[in-house]
């Protein structure tokens, strides 16, 4: 065939998986090699994407290629993500029925930034020349859940620990009616410990970094170092790492400047969405009650007791007042719980191990 004028088939370069002369484990690793080597981080296998983090910005996310791709045929063009949300789009108009796609990886394999893309994709889709309000609030949506979300962990340090499905509803005519977004399975652990080297959710630091000293003063708000919940403990409750300041470390004094710029766009996206001013307090609020929540510690009553009381009121009391709870009521709470034994309520102290 060479001889005859033909280029032969690179057994690397196959920019469709499927169309590989030989399939195999490692002639597919191969192949994603080259290919990635040459900065083309996606390849096909059928109608799958397979996408290899650059963990680098690649400027092929701009509206050029916003157009570039719209309206061709799926492997008509060097595989891109926009593709993908493309091929959905127009399959969606064409056969009017419901398109699914399913992002799949390990932790900070990029799922977040695909979802990212492939929303931009969709909503660039549908505008008519100009973004309306319901693309602008579908993009918003995107920092808010991430900031109550997403947290730093040893892989990633902007990864999900929630999982979601997003549905975005169209109009007859192709533009965006509006999108659902339900959330499941949140890493509700992560509010109280978190492994050595990794953090609490992003919008405690945002908070804790963003706000003014009159903000922070009128939520009792003091510094990363001062609140249990952001800094490690040990497996018994005693602070690690030779008594270093684990919330600073965490923290990472270098990043406090971008932690403001993230407040910043918090707040930016919180008013896209739809957030008034005083819902967007009332939750800052209840962020700075859980951050002095953690701060409550409790000593057992007596030593032939079992039952717990506060180990000093300071903490209860910005509680109460953030809540707007009365602290008696609060303190109930926190040290006993309730059973109901054959139409008999029943108040029980609980023990040090549950209060914890
Ligand atoms: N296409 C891309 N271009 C440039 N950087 C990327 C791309 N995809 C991912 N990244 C980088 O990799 C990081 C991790 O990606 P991402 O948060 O999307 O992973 P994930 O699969 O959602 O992780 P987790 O499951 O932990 O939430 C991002 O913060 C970003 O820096």
């Amino acid at each position: 065939m060479e001889e005859r004028g033909f280029l032969p088939l690179r057994a690397n370069d196959a920019d469709d998986l499927c169309n590989l002369p030989e399939l195999g484990e490692d002639t597919i690793l191969v192949n994603l090699r080259t290919r990635f080597m040459r900065c083309q981080i996606y390849t096909y296998a059928g109608s799958i994407l397979v996408a290899i983090n650059p963990f680098r910005f690649l400027p092929i996310y701009n509206p050029r290629y916003v157009q570039l791709y719209a309206g061709r045929r799926l492997g008509e063009l060097e595989p891109h993500i926009f593709a993908v949300a493309d091929a959905a789009y127009h399959s969606m108009l064409r056969e009017r029925s419901h398109q699914c796609l399913v992002i799949t990886g390990e932790s900070g394999s990029g799922k977040t930034q695909s979802t990212n893309f492939l929303i931009h994709h969709l909503t660039a889709l549908s505008q008519r020349g100009y973004t309306s309000g319901v693309e602008r609030t579908i993009l918003g949506a995107g920092p808010v859940l991430e900031a109550f979300g997403n947290a730093k962990t040893a892989y990633n340090n902007n990864s999900s620990r929630f999982g979601k499905f997003i549905q975005v509803n169209y109009w007859d005519n192709g533009t965006v009616r509006g999108a659902v977004v339900e959330k499941y399975l949140l890493e509700k652990s992560r509010l109280v410990s978190q492994e050595k080297r990794e953090r609490n959710y992003h919008v405690f630091y945002y908070l804790l970094a963003g706000m003014s000293e009159d903000e922070k003063a009128a939520l009792h708000l003091s510094h990363p170092s001062a609140y249990t919940y952001l800094t490690h403990k040990e497996r018994h409750g005693h602070p690690n790492v030779n008594g270093q300041d684990t919330a600073e470390m965490n923290l990472g004094a270098g990043d406090s400047e971008e932690l403001k710029h993230d407040y910043e766009r918090l707040k930016l996206a919180m008013e896209m969405v739809g957030f008034l001013p005083e819902t967007c307090k009332q939750i800052f609020t209840i962020i700075s009650a859980i951050l002095s929540l953690g701060n409550i510690s409790f000593r057992l009553k007596s030593v032939r007791e079992e039952a717990v009381e506060v180990d000093g009121p300071e903490a209860i009391t910005i509680v109460s007042k953030l809540l707007k709870v009365e602290e008696s009521m609060l303190y109930e709470a926190l040290t006993s719980r309730k059973a109901v034994a054959v139409d008999e309520r029943l108040i029980l102290p609980l023990r040090l191990a549950e209060v914890r």
